[in-house]
């Protein structure tokens, strides 16, 4: 078998991903080399990705790229990968999931959300901004983009006081240290698909390179977490702008998902459960979605979908 050639964007956080990856294949004894690719995302960094529209900014150029056929794979945070790829494409592989939190990050140790009377949060997701504002309504926000150097920067020039970022890129990006709290998964319930890495490819890709990523890059217990969260995504029909959240957990054969919507003001929230056999992972995620919408959410959404068709 031939190299497998890793697409991916060029951040630092990409890049460490795409190594993973790498290195998994390495210890199934598979060669592979990394391509680095620039996508709409990265190059517009004054505008917030609500307003650029958030579909497919970081992965058109990618997925050109996986069309062509000068790369392989392309490896993408779980989360950042839209519930449906356009035709032709795929997701293969989920890599085994990180710690899922949400994590407060800054240099004052004695932060808290909870005691400070006033604290300015830097974030850009509307998720934490919508639960920010659910749970802890005296928090200001402010938007902070970019990648996490730059966004720690931006805090340490007095932007914010401190960054509301996920747990997995920290870590992977090694400002461990600067961890202040880690967010209760009581409140804060994740994005869809946080921690985990996913693996992209066309519908052409060889059948030996497929089953390679597939023994050792995927985790199945994780892969069975995402496709029911994914499943949730598909049916809400929410893009990365949508304050949604969901988190499947996987026992014993059987998955639990928690989720629900979040309105952009925090003022309503809608979380439901669901729980069934680990072989209907995606279906389980369906009738989340259809609970939460039925007991409100589908208000919720429009409301949400008008609003940021207006900024
Ligand atoms: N939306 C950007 C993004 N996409 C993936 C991660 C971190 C890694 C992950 O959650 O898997 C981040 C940064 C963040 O949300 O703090």
């Amino acid at each position: 078998m031939d190299k497998i050639r890793i697409g991916t964007r060029g951040s630092k956080l990409a890049l460490w991903q795409a190594e993973h990856v790498a290195s998994l294949l390495r210890e199934g004894g598979i060669e592979s080399e990394i391509v680095t690719i620039d996508t709409k995302g990265d190059k517009i960094l004054d505008v917030s990705i609500a307003k650029i529209g958030s579909k497919g900014v970081f992965t058109e150029e990618i997925e050109d790229e996986l069309k062509k056929g000068s790369i392989d794979i392309a490896v993408h945070s779980a989360k950042d990968m839209q519930s449906e790829l356009p035709e032709g494409f795929e997701l293969i592989a989920f890599t085994t999931r990180e710690v899922v939190n949400d994590v407060l990050v800054g240099t004052d140790m004695s932060l808290s959300l909870e005691k400070q009377k006033e604290i300015t949060i830097g974030t850009s997701s509307t998720r934490r901004v919508a639960l920010l504002k659910h749970f802890y309504p005296h928090v200001k926000t402010v938007p902070v983009r970019g990648n996490l150097q730059t966004r720690i920067g931006k805090m340490k020039d007095g932007v914010c006081d401190a960054l509301l970022l996920a747990y997995a890129g920290v870590h992977r990006m090694e400002y461990d240290d600067m961890i202040i709290s880690k967010l209760p998964l009581d409140k804060f319930i994740p994005a869809v698909g946080q921690g985990s890495i996913a693996i992209e490819c066309s519908d052409s890709l060889s059948e030996d390179k497929r089953k390679a990523i597939r023994e050792f890059v995927n985790d199945t217990e994780t892969e069975k977490r995402l496709l029911c969260e994914r499943g949730y995504l598909r049916r809400m029909q929410g893009g990365c702008s949508i304050p949604l959240f969901a988190l499947a957990d996987l026992q014993n054969g059987t998955l639990t998902i928690k989720g629900g919507i979040v309105n952009l003001e925090g003022t309503k929230i809608i979380r439901k459960r669901m729980v069934g056999p680990a072989e209907n992972a995606e279906a389980i995620g369906v009738d989340l979605a259809e609970e939460v919408l039925k007991c409100g959410g589908d208000v919720i959404l429009s409301d949400i979908k008008e609003k940021l068709n207006r900024v």
